[in-house]
This record gives structure tokens, sequence and C-alpha cells, in this order.
């Protein structure tokens, strides 16, 4: 898949979020996509999802099936979880099975009965990912995916990242939390100036701060951290 020259803006006066952007996605590679707030990182998965069409430039040879689970997934759905899987496998073809076994699989069983409605944030992401990955995706496009995701799910979610793209398939995720920084051969874009610069190989830099908490809230502030996706270590 290829974007040649490609240019967005979200109004015909409205200022360009991405200019000119030349990139190359080959299949079964995984590309991590960061960037600041605002920088333009879901703009691009939209365009590369095919849910919004360049203002100029082409996107050519994009694969015929394309999984996209947006950082918002739209709770306000009149309709239980398992509805709205069943309506999402008779849209996508998929297999009768699918949603059943991608739900063991992120530990979202407990959700199925549920309202989509009533979904907690990180809950509405799961069921956003699975709809995703309900038919085998030759792109699948992940925004923000391991955002208020369980440890069980964040583990698994890299490694059903890996199966689709040892499938062929090519995986762009947005992921400010760095959680693919270890993904072997996960390619990097930086989102910035509405610049898309490819850094294959490279991995973005990172800090280590230190956080003075009292000893009674310890544990409260380390799986707070970790359910954002930070890496931490108890000095003492
Ligand atoms: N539907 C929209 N209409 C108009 N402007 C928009 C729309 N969606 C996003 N923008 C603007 O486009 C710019 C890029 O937004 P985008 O959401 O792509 O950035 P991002 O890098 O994903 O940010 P974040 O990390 O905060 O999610 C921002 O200035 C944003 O305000």
């Amino acid at each position: 898949m290829r974007l040649s020259q490609v240019s967005f803006r979200y109004s015909r006066r409205g200022p360009w979020i991405l200019r000119d952007v030349e990139l190359m996605l080959r299949p079964g590679s995984v590309i991590e996509v960061t960037g600041r707030n605002g920088a333009g990182k879901s703009t691009l998965l939209r365009l590369l999802a095919g849910i919004i069409p360049p203002s100029r430039g082409t996107v050519t040879d994009r694969p015929r099936v394309v999984g996209y689970a947006p950082d918002v997934f739209p709770v306000d759905q009149p309709f239980t979880v398992t509805d709205y899987l069943t309506h999402m496998t008779r849209v996508r073809r998929a297999s009768p099975t699918a949603a059943d076994e991608l739900a063991v699989r992120l530990n979202a069983t407990h959700l199925m009965d549920q309202p989509v409605g009533d979904l907690s944030k990180g809950s509405a992401q799961k069921v956003g990912l699975i709809q995703s990955l309900l038919a085998p995706p030759g792109l699948l496009i992940l925004d923000e995916p391991f955002a208020g995701l369980d440890e069980q799910t964040r583990i698994e979610l890299p490694v059903i990242i890996g199966e689709i793209a040892a499938g062929g398939g090519t995986v762009v995720v947005s992921d400010h939390q760095n959680q693919l920084q270890n993904f072997p051969g996960a390619d990097h874009w930086l989102v910035a100036a509405g610049a898309v610069t490819a850094q294959t190989g490279e991995r973005p830099r990172q800090a280590v701060i230190e956080v003075l908490v009292d000893a009674a809230e310890a544990d409260e502030v380390e799986q707070k951290l970790r359910a954002d996706g930070y890496t931490t270590r108890r000095a003492s």
C-alpha cells in the first residue's frame, strides 16, 4: 500500500493537518506511530483506514479487508455487546465463532451480555478491538489500543499483532504508551508539523522519572501507572 503526496485538512479553509505525505506500507510489517497530542496521528490512521479521503494525493493498493479500532469507541448504541458483534460478524462475513474466540483471548467474555452504552472506556476499547479483528485483516489500524486495557489483554494484544503480521497483514498502531517498543522489527513513524517521518528500526527516546509517594499509597499509584502503560520499579 502506498500514500503519494497525501495532504489533508478537515475543511476547505481549515489548517493543513498533513502535507505531502509519502509512505510505503509493506505486507507483514508492524508500524508504531507516535507524535505529540494533536500532531495528526488519528487523522493519519483514519486516512490509512479509508474512513476519510485525502484532500490531495492518492492512496493505492489498500488491502481488501481493513480492521480499524478507533481511539474512542462510540458507546451510545442501544444494544448489547453480543448483538453488536453478531451484527458486525455478518457485515464482515466473518466466522460465526470469531467473536467468542476473540472475547476469550481478550478477556472480554463477561462483557458480552452488557449494553454497549454501559461499558467503561477500557471495556469499550476491547469491543472495538474485537470488532476490528473479526475477519483476518490485510490492514489492521489500531488507534491507542493499549489505553485502559487490563494486564492480560496488554500482553495478548502484541501476540495477536504478531500473528497478523506473520500472516502477511500490515499493522499500524498509534501508541503513545510505547507498548510496542520491544516488538521485534517494528518500524516507527513520527508525526510532527504536518509531516510523517519513517524511522525504520529506531525507537523513540525514553526517560526515567522518580515519583515520591506515601508508602500507604504506593500499591495504588503503581497499579494506576501500570494500567496507563508505564513501566514502574520500586526503589525500595
Ligand atoms: N473532526 C475534526 N474536525 C476538525 N479538526 C479536527 C477533527 N479531528 C481532529 N481535528 C484537528 O486535527 C488535528 C490533529 O488531530 P488528531 O486527532 O489527528 O491528532 P492526534 O495526534 O491523534 O492527537 P491525540 O494524541 O491528542 O489523539 C488537531 O488539531 C485536531 O484539533
